[in-house]
């Protein structure tokens, strides 16, 4: 039903499995000695993190941040908000920032910035997807699954307009979806 919404299919969900295990396994040596404060943020983050986190064999904690600058478009509004804060406190705590995509930046300068303020001792950001001509601000993820080219992707998270985030692949929307 959805597929027919979708113009072509990027990342399957084996390609996706596959890199999952992979950034797990990496993490789980990275983190092996800390108790870092993973930090999902809302809502794209869901699966990947559901996944992901499965995967590192190391003491974790789960915290999630929900921010959200899109709305109903497919352009960043450029705002941060806030809509829902952490529970927990980060100072001193080693971050890991769990992220669907970074495509503008500015949603993750926001983040690194608070955390920073907030004086986290250590923050590092894993991105499923980068998608590097959107970007605005100069920032960089420390741990990225696809590169993906200069284009609106939904799935696995990803939304237009809050669908498309069950489809378990990443695809490209049809243009006429949402250019009205
Ligand atoms: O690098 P940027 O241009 O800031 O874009 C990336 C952010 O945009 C999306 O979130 P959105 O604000 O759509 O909220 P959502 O996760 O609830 O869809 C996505 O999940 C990232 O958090
Ligand atoms: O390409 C995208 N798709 C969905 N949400 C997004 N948020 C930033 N870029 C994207
Ligand atoms: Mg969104």
């Amino acid at each position: 039903m959805l597929e027919k919404d979708i113009q072509e299919v990027l990342i399957t969900e084996e390609e996706i499995r596959a890199k999952v295990k992979e950034l797990g396994a990496t993490l789980t040596e990275d983190y092996k000695d800390k108790y870092p404060l993973a930090i999902g943020i809302l809502k794209g983050a869901i699966p990947f993190m559901g996944d992901l986190m499965k995967e590192i064999d190391a003491y974790l904690e789960i915290d999630f941040m929900d921010v959200s600058s899109y709305g109903n478009a497919t352009v960043s509004s450029g705002e941060v908000k806030i809509v829902k804060d952490l529970n927990t406190n980060v100072e001193g705590r080693d971050i890991l920032i769990i992220e669907d995509i970074i495509d503008s930046g500015k949603t993750l300068k926001y983040l690194v910035d608070l955390f920073k303020y907030r004086q986290a001792n250590s923050i590092q950001i894993v991105t499923l997807l980068d998608k590097p001509t959107g970007r605005k601000v100069d920032l960089k993820a420390d741990y990225v699954g696809f590169d993906v080219p200069d284009a609106f992707v939904v799935g696995y998270g990803l939304d237009y307009a809050e669908k498309y985030r069950n489809l378990p692949y990443i695809g490209v929307l049809k243009k006429e979806i949402y250019s009205f």
